[in-house]
C-alpha cells in the first residue's frame, strides 16, 4: 500500500472505542490499555511525517456501547453488568445501533482532511472528532 513500495497509499482506520478515550476503567484494565495503545498508534501514524513517505491515512474509531455479540459477554467473565455501569452507560446516551458506528467509518473514508484524527461515535453526541490539548 506503502507509495514508497510502489503502491497507491491507502486509508487505515483502526478500531479503538471510547474506552481507549476514557481515564480510568477498572473493570476492564488490559482492555482500556490496549484501546489506548491503539489510539495512541493512530495518531502517530496519522502524522503528516507518515503521509508523505506512505501515502497513507491512518485514523481511529471510537464507538461507545454498541448492538454486537461482543457486549454480552459470558458469565464466567465478567458479567455485562459490571462493565456497563448505569452511570456511564446513560452519560454515553445508551447502545449504539451498529448503523451509527458504519455511519461514522464511511465519514472518515470519505473526508481525506481528517488524516490522524480520532472520531467518537455515542448516542449522546453523535459523530464528533476528539479534540487534544498537547500541553501537559
Ligand atoms: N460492541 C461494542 O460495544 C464496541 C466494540 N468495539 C470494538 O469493535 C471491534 C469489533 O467488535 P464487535 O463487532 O463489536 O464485536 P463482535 O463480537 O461482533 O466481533 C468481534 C470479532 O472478533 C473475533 N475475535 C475475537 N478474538 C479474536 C482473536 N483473538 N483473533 C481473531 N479474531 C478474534 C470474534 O470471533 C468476532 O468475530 C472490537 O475491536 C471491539 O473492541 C469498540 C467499541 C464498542
Ligand atoms: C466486554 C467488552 C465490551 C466492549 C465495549 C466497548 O468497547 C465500549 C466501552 C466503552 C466504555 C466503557 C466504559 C466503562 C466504564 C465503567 O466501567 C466506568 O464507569 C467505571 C467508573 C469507575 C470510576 O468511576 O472510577
Amino acid at each position: 500500500m506503502s507509495t514508497q513500495n510502489g503502491g497507491r497509499g491507502g486509508h487505515i482506520i483502526n478500531v479503538a472505542s471510547i474506552a481507549g478515550l476514557l481515564s480510568s476503567i477498572p473493570a476492564a484494565p488490559m482492555y482500556a490499555a490496549s484501546k489506548h495503545g491503539v489510539v495512541a498508534l493512530s495518531r502517530c501514524l496519522g502524522h503528516a511525517m507518515h503521509y508523505k513517505r506512505h501515502g497513507v491515512r491512518v485514523n481511529a474509531l471510537c464507538p461507545s456501547f454498541t448492538d454486537t455479540d461482543i457486549i454480552n459477554v459470558t458469565e464466567d467473565s465478567m458479567g455485562k453488568d459490571y462493565w456497563m455501569v448505569p452511570k456511564t452507560f446513560e452519560k454515553l446516551g445508551g447502545l449504539l445501533p451498529v448503523s451509527t458506528v458504519v455511519e461514522g467509518f464511511l465519514q472518515l473514508v470519505e473526508d481525506d482532511t481528517q488524516n490522524g484524527a480520532v472520531m467518537r461515535v455515542t448516542l449522546a453526541k453523535g459523530i464528533d472528532y476528539k479534540q487534544y490539548r498537547e500541553d501537559l
